[in-house]
């Protein structure tokens, strides 16, 4: 392993995601935290996907993780966790929301995933997701049961949607986050990650969970239509640029050779200003 990455590079990674003009929109300080809220996600995916690092590593790099947003919640020495001290104290940031991203993390770590059934891939998205989400709707300022009913729907859209955008990229790596039963119902045979990738009736399995994806988009866009306390231009954000993703997914289908979808700068900008408009 490459040894844990400073916070500037961290947040070099930040900009080149797809949720920085997102995260741009919001004030200064609200603006800071989810930096620092993504530069954590970062650090421990990271570990996740490294494919150089031994597994017991990088299971030792999240378990240091974990000690050190402990000691931050205790009153210790954060070490790497310091930069999150000020986000945690000014938004009231869970501790268990943290551990969550972590456990979601070590999914990966322990072994890799291949056909999870549904029930492990909800927790899987839960984690690696919708605790993000939880993270994010404190810093927004939304109400507590709203923002957790909006990160359960609005990170799962977000994360099938990355699951069904990343089949090739995840397959190179031995992994596929599709569901068992999805795969099984489409009659994909079960072989190995490269052999589900090729299979065209991949489509099939796929578009019954972009099916789930979208109820969970309908899910998300009602509580935010429904216009509650909080900075909702951020969620709207990546509701918007990710529910394209996913249309232009389901048109270009799921059947090997698949080509990356992406969005276009401009695309993001307009989506961006008109959200301006009317949040
Ligand atoms: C309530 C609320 C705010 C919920 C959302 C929670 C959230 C941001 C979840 C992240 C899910 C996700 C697919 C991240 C990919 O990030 P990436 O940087 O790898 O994305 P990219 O590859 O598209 O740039």
């Amino acid at each position: 392993m490459s040894g844990a990455p400073s916070l500037e590079e961290l947040k070099a990674k930040v900009a080149g995601s797809s949720f920085y003009v997102a995260l741009r929109a919001l004030p200064p300080q609200e603006r800071e935290a989810m930096f620092a809220v993504y530069a954590f996600c970062r650090a421990v995916d990271d570990i996740a996907d490294d494919q150089q690092g031994a597994r017991p590593e990088r299971a030792a790099a999240l378990a240091s993780w974990r000690e050190d947003i402990d000691a931050l919640y205790a009153g210790g020495d954060p070490g790497q966790a310091a930069f999150l001290a000020d986000p945690v104290a000014r938004f009231g940031l869970v501790r268990e929301d943290f551990h969550a991203v972590i456990d979601g993390m070590a999914m990966d770590v322990e072994r890799d995933m291949r056909w999870p059934d549904a029930a492990t891939l909800d927790l899987y998205c839960d984690r690696v997701a919708s605790a993000v989400g939880r993270l994010s709707v404190r810093v927004f300022g939304m109400e507590e049961e709203t923002g957790i009913a909006l990160s359960r729907h609005l990170g799962r859209a977000l994360q099938l949607t990355n699951i069904l955008r990343d089949i090739d990229e995840d397959a190179a790596i031995g992994r596929v986050y599709l569901p068992e039963e999805h795969l099984v119902g489409a009659g994909v045979a079960l072989i190995s990650p490269a052999e589900v990738a090729a299979d065209p009736r991949v489509d099939a399995a796929a578009r019954a969970l972009a099916k789930e994806a979208h109820a969970h988009y309908r899910a998300a866009e009602a509580i935010l239509a429904a216009r509650p306390r909080g900075l909702l231009i951020a969620p709207r954000m990546m509701a918007a640029v990710y529910g394209r993703i996913l249309e232009r997914l389901e048109a270009t289908g799921w059947r090997p050779p698949r080509t990356r979808v992406r969005v276009n700068k401009a695309a993001l900008v307009w989506t961006f200003m008109k959200l301006r408009l009317t949040s």
